[in-house]
């Protein structure tokens, strides 16, 4: 008997270690790295991942117990992705099976539930009978029974069931269960057609449906869905049972894929002839592909330049060579128009990962992908983790995203996961964009590399693709100075210049995207009398306004209270909602151009399953003019009528105490400019903002993202920022402030100790090449949250510095403390939002 060496999914540092469990003979054979077991842990049974297998001689086996049970037929993930795991908890100082459990579809995710059975050997007595008989009978029909279902159907039986527990008449059992669903139909595969004749023979002349249904499956003898056989000899499905049950055919449930795209028609689509420039980017990417070399590529191509073009066929490159491809694209332009272009090229091949699926959908994507029938993965973060075996290209559409990174536990960066999977199977890895992050940038284009920037070993090769395809131009863009409107007397919120042009638009039949940047922005609520706002009580955060059910609501922890009427500081009637939403300008629209037809997409029009799609067909369908929305219209659009861009509140987000402000501000501004004029009709954008000068919106004018790059590169460079040093934010909470300051105080102290003990003494704006700082503790930007309040610790390095390691080693050496102080702890490495 050998053993198994188990990651037990209770997500703790103290429980981030391997438990060793013998494999039962039962079990022989079907346990590997990879495996999902169930096991027994603490006095309960939970689920957990097998890392590794070794032979019982090197252990004691008499201290160790049993695994329970393997919980799949498959093992869910392989050697390589459990390695990528181990990999992933070290990079981001995460417990190993949060990891793990990050890789799996939500169906496999597993919850232990309680059962009920009836205790081995129990007698019921009397008096049993007559108090809990219903109980009883209901467990001796069915035992072991779900504890919930139990309580359900005899909801004031929790006493009884007590009672009888600790008499020791029922025992309590844990299992694993999964939420996974599979779907069945009911098939009837008829026998050879000498025995469906026999068949015949045996059957009486009155059973005619009967003797009907052996004819059809002589004449049609493949595998066929009851329901449809029925239907097609005009009979009932009774009829089919009847002759199961005789033997004549054979009913077997049959797990069904869903299909979340069923019913759609995706027309195929041939490879095009790329331009020279595509051609050009195409060549370094496809040899690399074609070799089966690992390479990282940053294709720098503007929007509309046809990378998703260059995408497709490096992908059919890919395939080719007999092996698989990931794509991720970011949640939010996951547009059935995004998926549409992979389906027409690759149809069946194509599995789509995405939120919006259901658990039971996904679960069948993701087993496509593991049983080899796809061999094309699209999807969002998660599906960098696309359970293939031989992966030969990955790409990252939009590699500047900030949703790549998870930002609850385990934080990771798909975009390194990417880089490191790819490592592993000898792939390829192209990032694309119009406005890479400054860190990829940088590290492909500066000489040295970026110093401190990830890993030195990233230095993907520069990839550009400076124009349009077609010579079509970039659209030209116009930044309105709001306040020169003010002066003006203009206090609509649509400058001249947008109001002329969107007339032009209507008058011309053509369309719109008008963009209202509300991140950082809300609806809040303030008395104009004497400036109180709406604040959470639980949180230094002010609640926001939702006209849907005229409520003010905390984002961060749900508190809701009814709007007010008067201000409750001062008593003033004059208390007034402030912010502009998309509901306001899609009311502004409709008064300054009459019969305006507008799409609104915000996170309110956009919760239910398929809107989206249902929006984006009908903008498609040139059945509005105007498509209005929030940053999800920035991305990834494709229609040939949109000829103009408008964006209202430009600068919205660049207040925020973020250093990456000014870098998403020009990123979206970009972007959402690259919707207008990508076909025949040439576009034009119109910027309004309070801050025409301001290097993140001028810089946009002239589609400069060299220059604004540049300009904010020696910012970075100056403050030791990435790219040119790299973070890890400390984030603690507890109800009392003291506690926080002590403790983010010794967690500074000991990571200094550790920096001098390594010998670094130069100072980190001195220009050392390698340094270490660490700031803080300071209140974190929202102070407090849900009563607690919140201190944060930033670590500033650069250089050949193990400071992941160190902070690792720290928060082990205060462990002791902080959970007698019982201080929450939050590590984020190489974070991507400062709040
Ligand atoms: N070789 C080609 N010949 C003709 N048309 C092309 C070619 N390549 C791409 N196109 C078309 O050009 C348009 C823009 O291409 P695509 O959407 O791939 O650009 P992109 O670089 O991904 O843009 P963005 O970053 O803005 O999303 C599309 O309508 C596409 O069909
Ligand atoms: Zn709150």
């Amino acid at each position: 008997m050998s053993v198994a060496r188990v990651i037990v999914d209770v997500p703790s540092r103290e429980t981030d270690r391997p438990f060793d469990y013998l494999i039962p003979a039962r079990l022989e054979g079907w346990v590997e790295p990879g495996s999902r077991v169930a096991v027994p842990f603490g006095g309960r049974t939970l689920q957990g991942i097998v890392v590794a297998t070794k032979d019982d001689a090197e252990v004691d086996r008499s201290r160790l117990k049993e695994l329970a049970d393997v919980l799949d037929a498959v093992p869910p993930l392989s050697a390589e992705l459990v390695e990528l795991g181990e990999w992933m908890s070290r990079r981001w100082l995460c417990p190993l099976t949060v990891a793990l459990q990050a890789m799996l579809p939500a169906a496999l995710k597993g919850k232990t539930e309680k059962y009920i059975a009836i205790a081995r050997g129990a007698e019921w007595t009397e008096a049993d009978r007559l108090f809990d008989g219903e109980l009883i009978a209901a467990l001796e029909r069915q035992s072991p029974l779900k504890l919930s279902t139990l309580l359900r159907q005899f909801p004031d039986q929790a006493g009884a069931i007590q009672r009888l527990l600790k008499a020791g008449k029922l025992e309590e059992l844990q299992k694993v269960e999964d939420r996974l669903s599979v779907r069945t139909v009911l098939t009837v595969f008829a026998p050879s057609p000498e025995r469906l004749r026999a068949a015949l023979e045996a059957i009486p002349r009155r059973a005619a449906k009967q003797r009907e249904t052996i004819e059809y499956l002589l004449a049609h003898p493949e595998p066929i869905a009851q329901q449809q056989l029925a239907e097609a000899v005009g009979t009932t499905t009774g009829t089919i049972k009847a002759l199961a049950d005789k033997g004549f055919v054979e009913l077997r449930a049959v797990t069904e894929d869903r299909d979340p795209y069923e019913g759609r028609e995706f027309p195929a689509s041939a490879p095009m002839k790329l331009t020279p420039a595509q051609a050009a980017a195409f060549g370094p990417i496809a040899a690399a592909v074609g070799e089966g070399r690992h390479e990282v590529f940053l294709l720098h191509g503007v929007t509309g330049s046809g990378k998703t073009e260059i995408y497709l066929q490096a992908i059919q490159r890919c395939l080719e060579q007999g092996k698989e491809a990931i794509v991720l694209v970011p949640e939010i332009s996951l547009t059935p128009q995004m998926v549409e272009r992979f389906k027409s090229r690759f149809g069946e091949r194509v599995a789509v990962l995405h939120s919006r699926l259901s658990n039971g959908e996904r679960y069948d994507e993701w087993r496509k992908i593991r049983d080899g029938r796809a061999q094309v993965a699209v999807g969002a973060r998660s599906a960098i983790f696309a359970p293939f075996g031989r992966i030969g290209l990955i790409v990252i559409d939009e590699e500047h995203e900030s949703s790549y990174k998870q930002e609850e536990s385990p934080k990771y960066h798909a975009r390194d996961v990417a880089v490191e999977r790819a490592r592993q199977h000898g792939a390829a890895v192209v990032l694309g964009s119009a406005t890479p992050s400054l860190e990829t940038y940088a590290a492909a284009t500066i000489e040295s590399g970026a110093p401190g920037n990830r890993d030195a070993a990233f230095r993907p090769v520069y990839v550009p693709l400076p124009e349009r395809v077609a010579d079509r131009p970039l659209p030209g863009v116009t930044i309105v100075d709001m306040r020169e409107e003010l002066k003006l007397g203009n206090r609509a919120m649509f400058s001249r210049a947008l109001a002329d042009a969107l007339q032009a638009r209507l008058d011309r039949e053509e369309q719109a995207v008008l963009l209202l940047n509300r991140r950082g922005y809300s609806t809040f609520v303030m008395c104009r009398s004497c400036g109180y706002t709406a604040q959470c009580p639980h949180c230094d955060i002010a609640l926001t306004y939702h006209r849907g059910s005229q409520n003010l609501r905390c984002h961060y922890c749900g508190y809701a209270e009814r709007e007010p009427t008067e201000c409750p500081s001062c008593q003033s009637p004059h208390i007034r909602f402030f912010g502009t939403g998309t509901q306001k300008v899609e009311e502004a629209l409709a008064l300054a151009f009459p019969g305006i037809r507008v799409i609104r997409m915000d996170v309110d029009t956009t919760t239910e399953k398929g809107s989206h799609e249902k929006w984006l067909t009908q903008f498609r369908e040139r059945r509005a003019d105007v498509l209005l929305g929030t940053q999800m219209v920035a991305k990834g659009l494709d229609f040939p009528h949109v000829t103009l861009v408008g964006v209202l509140a430009a600068d919205s987000a660049l207040k925020l105490p973020d250093f990456r402000a000014p870098e998403r501000t020009f990123q979206l501004l970009t972007q959402v400019a690259g919707r207008a004029g990508r076909h025949e009709l040439p576009g034009e954008v119109v910027i309004q903002t309070y801050e025409p000068e301001h290097p993140s919106v001028a810089m946009v004018e002239r589609h400069d993202y060299a220059g604004f790059t540049a300009q904010e590169l020696r910012h970075r460079r100056v403050l030791g920022y990435p790219p040119f040093g790299r973070l890890i934010s400390l984030t603690l909470s507890h109800e009392q402030m003291p506690l926080l300051i002590a403790l983010g105080e010794s967690f500074a102290a000991k990571m200094r100790e550790k920096a001098s003990a390594a010998g670094l003494t130069g100072s980190f704006a001195g220009g050392a090449p390698h340094a270490l700082e660490v700031l803080g503790p300071v209140p974190s930007p929202i102070p407090r949250l849900k009563d607690r309040y919140r201190f944060q610790c930033m670590v500033k390095y650069r250089g050949d510095v193990d400071a992941p390691g160190w902070v690792a080693k720290t928060l082990q050496e205060l462990a002791e403390t902080t959970k007698r102080s019982g201080v929450t702890v939050g590590v984020d490495v190489d974070p991507q939002m400062m709040l």
